[in-house]
């Protein structure tokens, strides 16, 4: 039970969208396609649904190539940055309509829509109007009804982006969890890091139409291949260092970092990866910005222009003020393969 997608090219007009993709999804895994705007995401997901027809290249499941099964006919469920609910049915026929689509005996809807009710976490749900319910709600029922035909592939598209930031991060927590208990395959399109971390367990970075990274999501954020990548994840500082015997000496300090060959290193780092602290480099503070679990510093540091710094939200800093900077390993990457 596995995806295969191999040299997936889509061109609108003579303009390259999707450059020569190629992914596998196996099965219980969850992959994210992240990337900026723009990127190719989207182009790449509706293409393997059949939605978008390819220039060149296959999309296989289980070896079998799709070509010529149409979209309806693919088993895969699809959900949408807005729900796109029929707004003038309930809840349950919202999601019996799934059922219905893939002739599962009407005796069997009224269980199996509880079911999916309960799993969304919206148990009871069933007479309500859809025009009624929350964007988060919207979603969760959006979800049940793409589950509700049992698909051998889950494709979400941002299907978070419609929420407020809090609500999205509940969401993406609690839908985690739904995929790995359900042990679901599924691709998960997204521009938000934090949310394709959260839910995948490998992501493919894309940019410009091509993937230019793909891997266990700890690795790729631990080891981006290179600046793009690692700027897209969030890296704004880099150091050239020297590593010998787990220990990584550059010009910001010395930092311990877990496989890491000895030899010349170049490392990102992430703002949380310099730390104020009392011992380190010293520079000055040139901007302070308060952020709700810190506060983000621009430091200027002799020789090495500005880095970006964290401070603890207690700390009453201000741009003229010297302070001492360490490597904490938590926000520090390693580039290269
Ligand atoms: N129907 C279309 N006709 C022409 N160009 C298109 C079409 N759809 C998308 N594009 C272009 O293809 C490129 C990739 O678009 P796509 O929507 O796949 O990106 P994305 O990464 O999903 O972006 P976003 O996160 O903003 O949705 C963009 O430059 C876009 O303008």
């Amino acid at each position: 039970m596995s995806l295969s997608v191999r040299d997936l090219t889509v061109h609108y007009g003579s303009f390259a969208a999707v450059k020569d993709a190629r992914l596998d999804i196996a099965d219980g895994e969850v992959l994210a396609l992240l990337g900026p705007s723009g990127s190719g995401k989207s182009t790449l997901l509706r293409a393997i649904t059949g939605l978008e027809p390819l220039t060149s290249g296959t999309v296989r499941w289980d070896g079998e190539d799709l070509s010529g099964v149409p979209v309806h006919r693919r088993e895969f469920g699809l959900v949408f940055q807005d729900g796109q609910l029929f707004p003038h049915q309930d809840v349950a026929s919202n999601i019996a309509f799934g059922l219905r689509m893939h002739d599962v005996p009407r005796a069997e809807h009224v269980e199996r829509v509880r079911a999916l009710l309960d799993l969304v976490g919206l148990a009871g749900y069933e007479r309500r109007r859809v025009t009624e319910l929350s964007g988060g709600q919207a979603q969760r029922v959006a979800l049940a009804r793409a589950l509700a035909p049992e698909p051998r592939l889950l494709l979400l598209d941002e299907p978070l982006s419609g929420l407020d930031a809090g609500l999205r991060e509940q969401l993406a927590i609690d839908l985690a969890a739904l995929l790995r208990r359900s042990k679901i395959t599924a691709l998960l399109v997204t521009h938000d890091q934090e949310e394709a971390f959260t839910l995948a367990d490998r992501v493919a970075v894309l940019d410009d139409g091509e993937i230019r990274q793909e891997g266990a999501v700890r690795r790729v954020w631990r080891q981006p291949v290179d600046e793009d990548v690692a700027r897209f994840l969030g890296v704004t500082t880099f150091v050239d260092g020297e590593a010998s015997g787990g220990v990584v000496r550059s010009a910001l300090g010395e930092v311990a970092l877990p496989d890491v060959e000895d030899g010349a290193v170049r490392l990102g780092l992430r703002p949380h990866g310099l730390r104020v602290s009392l011992d380190g480099v010293e520079g000055e503070v040139t901007a302070v910005v308060h952020r709700r679990e810190h506060v983000r510093l621009v430091v200027a540091i002799d020789g090495l222009s500005t880095v970006d710094a964290v401070a603890p939200v207690t700390a009453d800093l201000r741009p003229g003020d010297t302070v001492r900077l360490a490597l904490d390993p938590d926000g520090v990457a390693l580039l290269g393969d």
